[in-house]
């Protein structure tokens, strides 16, 4: 695995890379990669020849310093990982390289950013889009694949795509989570063993807001139970837990054909977020339910 810090290097290692006729993969991160993120990399593979992995803790995508202070870094082990993973490049590009001095230009997707995390991280996605369509236009990737567990993440990624036309495809990749239905995240890193366990009220929440919905039983009040479980096992703060288009992202007060449940909460100092889809067995492809 060629490991990869200046853009000099990149370009070579890309241009190498598309003289031998070989297609790439990418997997853009932020580090301390866990089981999720290998099984991005396990993915890549199966779209292309090779596979990229960027490392970059963005700065400009955190709306909170602290946030940004304590987010996880373990570099050392998280080479390790990419490289039994099967990663041919690891680029990890320094922060002096993508916002050099005089940086001014802004990736902003409007509409779709402005809800849910846009709402309550400020310019987050601003720093997203940015950063990403820099990392796609360096690496020059044919496919790069993203988490569903950062569902508006990977709706917004497939917006700044389509619209700046840039030629890779997108793929998302259903959440990978642990034995008892957690999502992995590397901010779970800062859970305590307390915590962690409450914090499965979050998933359990959201299958059986999932589960009722999908059976035809009323949305506000699957939604308002769904809030309630998360109180009660001690979720401080509720940012949202809403039903939405899984395309557009806009809520929805009752079920249609195309459904995502999203919801993002803190359990003690820690901010979670999650989603599943909603299979309804009452509405029909048409929309109405059937008789
Ligand atoms: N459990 C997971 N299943 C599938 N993809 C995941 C999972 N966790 C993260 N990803 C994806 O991995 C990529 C890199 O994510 P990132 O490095 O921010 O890790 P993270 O676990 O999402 O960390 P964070 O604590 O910042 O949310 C993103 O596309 C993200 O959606
Ligand atoms: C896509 C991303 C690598 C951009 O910094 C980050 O938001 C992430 O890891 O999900
Ligand atoms: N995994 C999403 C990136 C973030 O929370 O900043």
């Amino acid at each position: 695995m060629q490991i990869i810090r200046d853009p000099q290097s990149l370009r070579a290692a890309v241009k190498a890379l598309k003289d031998s006729g070989k297609s790439l993969a990418m997997v853009p991160t932020m580090g301390a990669l866990h089981a999720g993120h290998v099984h991005l990399v396990n993915e890549a593979a199966k779209h292309a020849d090779a596979v990229a992995a960027s490392i970059f803790v963005n700065p400009t995508q955190f709306n909170d310093p602290a946030d940004l202070a304590r987010y996880p870094r373990q570099e050392e082990q998280d080479l390790v990982m990419l490289e039994a993973a099967g990663c041919e490049i690891a680029w990890l590009p320094t922060a002096g390289d993508m916002y050099p001095d005089g940086f001014a230009t802004t990736v902003s997707v409007t509409g779709i950013s402005k809800r849910w995390e846009g709402e309550h991280r400020l310019g987050h996605f601003d720093g997203v889009a940015t950063v990403v369509a820099k990392l796609l236009i360096a690496c020059e990737p044919d496919v790069a694949l993203f988490g569903e567990k950062d569902f508006q993440q990977l709706t917004v990624i497939r917006r700044l795509v389509a619209d700046l036309g840039l030629p890779v495809e997108i793929v998302g990749v259903p959440t990978v989570r642990d034995a008892v239905g957690l999502a992995l995240s590397s901010r779970n890193a800062h859970l305590s063993p307390d915590e962690r366990e409450r914090a499965l009220a979050l998933p359990k929440a959201l299958r059986d807001a999932a589960q009722q919905i999908a059976a035809g039983e009323p949305v506000g009040p699957a939604l308002a139970a769904a809030k309630q479980a998360l109180v009660n096992a001690g979720f401080l703060k509720i940012d949202y837990f809403a039903l939405v288009d899984a395309s557009t992202l806009v809520p929805l007060s009752e079920a249609t054909v195309d459904m995502r449940l999203i919801a993002a909460a803190t359990i003690g100092k820690t901010r979670l977020i999650d989603n599943v889809s909603v299979i309804s067995d009452t509405v029909s492809e048409t929309g109405s339910p059937p008789r």
